[in-house]
This record gives C-alpha cells, structure tokens and sequence, in this order.
C-alpha cells in the first residue's frame, strides 16, 4: 500500500489551524530599481504575459528580446528615476500599496482577518504573499485587484497567477476576488470628493477637465473585452455626479505602446488639440489607476503637461490618485467588507 506524500505545511491548511481569512491587494508591478537591470527584468516578465501582448509568437519574441528590450529600459529607467521615492528606495507604486494594505489592515485586521499586498510583476510577488498568508491559518482568500474597471491585460491576469499559486497546493483556501468598481456609488464619490478638494486648492479653476485612462489595443476591446465600455460608464457618472457637461469633463486614453491601433482619443494628442483650441487653464485626473505610478506622475503630470504647455496652454494641475487618501481608504474598506459577508 502507498502512503500519501507528506502536505507541505506552508502550502496547506484547509480545515485545520485557526480559520482565518487573508485579504490580499494586488496592484500591477513596478521596478525593484531605477536602473536598466531592474526596468529590464520587470518589462520581461510583463511583456511575456499573453494577456498583455496577445500574440506571444515568434516575431514579437524577436521584436522583445532584439529591440524592446535593448533599448526601452534605460529610456524607462531615466523616467523611473524622475519619480523614484529615494527616502525607501521602492517606486512609488510600492510605497503607496503597502499604505494601502496597512491602512487597510489598521482598520480590519485582528484574529480572524490578515491583509497583505502584492505585485502582479516584480516584488511582493502574488505567491510569496499567498503562500504567507495561507501559513498564517489563512484558508479563506479575497483578492482585490486594484483595477475599478476590468481588463483582461490587468484583473484576468492577477486571477491567472492566484490559480496558478493555488494549482500547487493539495488543499487550497477558499477564493473570492472583489468584482470591478467602475460605476460603484463609493468610487464615484470618492473620485468627486477628491475631484472637488483639489480644485478647491487651486489658484485657478480649470476650462476643462481631462480624465485620462491607460489605453489598450483597439482589438482587445473588438475581441470583447469590457474596459472601454466601464472606462465611459465612470466618466458618465463622474459627469452626472460633478454637474459637469461632456465637454468640460472628457475622457482620454494614455501610454499607447507598439504600433497597432490603441483606444482613442490619446490623451497627449488631446493635450495639444486643447491647447491649440485656446483652452488656457486644464486639471487631469487618472481614476482607472488606483494609485500613483509612472504613468501618472511622469507620464501626465510631466509629459502631458509640457505638451500643453508647450502648444500655449497656460496652467495644468494633475489630480493625485485616490492612493491611500482618506476618501480612498473608505472606499477600498467598503469594498473589502461587503465581499467578505458572511466570511467574518
Ligand atoms: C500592450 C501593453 C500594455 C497594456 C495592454 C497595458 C494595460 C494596462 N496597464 C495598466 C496599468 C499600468 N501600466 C503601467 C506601466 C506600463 N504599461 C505597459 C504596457 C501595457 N499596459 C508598459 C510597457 C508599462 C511600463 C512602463 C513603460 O515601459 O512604458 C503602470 C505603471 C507601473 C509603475 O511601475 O509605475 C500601471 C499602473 C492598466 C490599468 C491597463 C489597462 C488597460
Ligand atoms: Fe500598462
Ligand atoms: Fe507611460
């Protein structure tokens, strides 16, 4: 007769142990180090995900590996180094997750509930933290991604590798993964109250407001995937709840990569369209990104804005993410608490 090989404690607690429940945030990724090397590593990884680049194939393997991958990173580096948190040595992504994660943890973690934070790419990555958590009496796991609205390239990607780290253990913690957010009412109130102090605070008020999302390849959306649709839904709604008129309230599509057809209108090309058409005074604010990270602090709050500028416009305020603001942290604790009912 043979006998059952021996579960690995670290990866295995299902009905044993104290039954607690792990709350796990997962944001996209970022750079362990401002420096070709660590851009480098990161970009492999996330530029190998078939949810990224669709086609994994022979060609963009040549495409990466002989050109992407040669020259991008100490281009991305430079820009890394512009925004880097020095005092910690991480990237602001980092800093401002594992804000979230404690805040979060300072509210609603105790005997029964752990909270933890992760990386998609890079450090912490989802199975070191999964497997911690589970370590800790874990059997109940909520994964939060950090995405308001879907996209198979960022929320579909976080749950492949949860099923990929949970595919190794013999007794696997119970799931749940919070649904997207784009049109939940304690999203769009967040975004409006922070939406609203802000411009409070500035010496002027803005003609337009631009709200700039990360872009996708036009396809993937005409394949099915939902994030254009959500993106609009949030504009919509932040456009009824802020009294604000299409116009004054656009939506724009940032950080296109590659060559194909990417969603539109692009946010720098409307930059410099604003500009042109004698709007003087702009404030852009980023809500598909839960935090702040290159693409918003160097990518519109530098680039975007010497764009403007630089066709005529005269004042750009960027709009800090919702990050680990007060507003915010409601806001991801209400979200955490209705998924965990019934749980705790
Ligand atoms: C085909 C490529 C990409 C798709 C699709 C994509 C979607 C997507 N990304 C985010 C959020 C972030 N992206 C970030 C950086 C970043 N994104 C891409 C490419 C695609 N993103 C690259 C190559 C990079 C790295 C920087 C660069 O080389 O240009 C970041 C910032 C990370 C940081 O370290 O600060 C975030 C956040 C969303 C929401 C999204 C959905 C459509
Ligand atoms: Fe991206
Ligand atoms: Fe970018």
């Amino acid at each position: 007769m043979s006998m059952a090989p021996p579960t690995d404690p670290s990866k295995s607690v299902a009905g044993i142990g104290p039954e607690r429940v792990g709350v796990l945030l997962v944001n996209l990724g970022t750079p362990d180090t401002a420096d070709t090397r660590g851009v480098r590593v990161y970009l492999k990884e996330f530029l190998s995900d078939p949810r990224v680049i669709e086609n994994q194939g022979l060609v963009w393997k040549l495409v990466l590996n002989g050109i992407i991958l040669r020259t991008r990173p100490s281009r991305k580096a430079r820009d890394y180094r512009k925004i880097w948190n020095t005092e910690k040595n991480e990237s602001p992504l980092a800093t401002i997750t594992r804000a979230q994660s404690e805040k979060l943890a300072a509210d609603i973690a105790g005997d029964r509930v752990v909270v933890d934070w992760a990386m998609r790419y890079g450090n912490p990555s989802i199975s070191s933290r999964v497997n911690a958590l589970t370590a800790q009496g874990c059997d109940r796991l909520l994964v939060m991604p950090l995405y308001p609205q879907y996209s198979a390239a960022t929320s579909a990607t976080v749950c492949d590798e949860v099923f990929r780290v949970l595919a190794s253990m013999r007794a696997q913690p119970t799931l749940r993964v919070t649904p997207p957010y784009y049109d939940d009412a304690a999203y769009v109130e967040a975004l409006a109250v922070s939406i609203e102090a802000h411009l409070k605070g500035l010496s002027f008020q803005p003609d337009v407001i631009v709200a700039s999302f990360h872009g996708m390849p036009k396809k993937y959306v005409e394949k099915g995937d939902p994030y254009e649709r959500q993106c609009m839904a949030t504009v919509e709604a932040l456009r009824k709840r802020l009294n604000l008129e299409p116009a004054k309230l656009l939506l724009t599509f940032q950080s296109r990569f590659g060559f194909d057809e990417w969603l539109q209108p692009y946010t720098d090309k409307t930059m410099e369209r604003l500009a042109k058409d004698g709007v003087r005074r702009v404030a852009v604010v980023t809500p598909g990104f839960a935090a702040d990270c290159l693409e918003t602090l160097e990518e519109i709050a530098q680039e975007n804005a010497e764009i403007f500028q630089h066709h005529g416009g005269e004042q750009f305020s960027f709009i800090p993410c919702l990050n680990d603001s007060e507003v915010g942290m409601d806001m991801i604790r209400q979200l955490v608490l209705r998924e965990l009912q019934g749980w705790i």
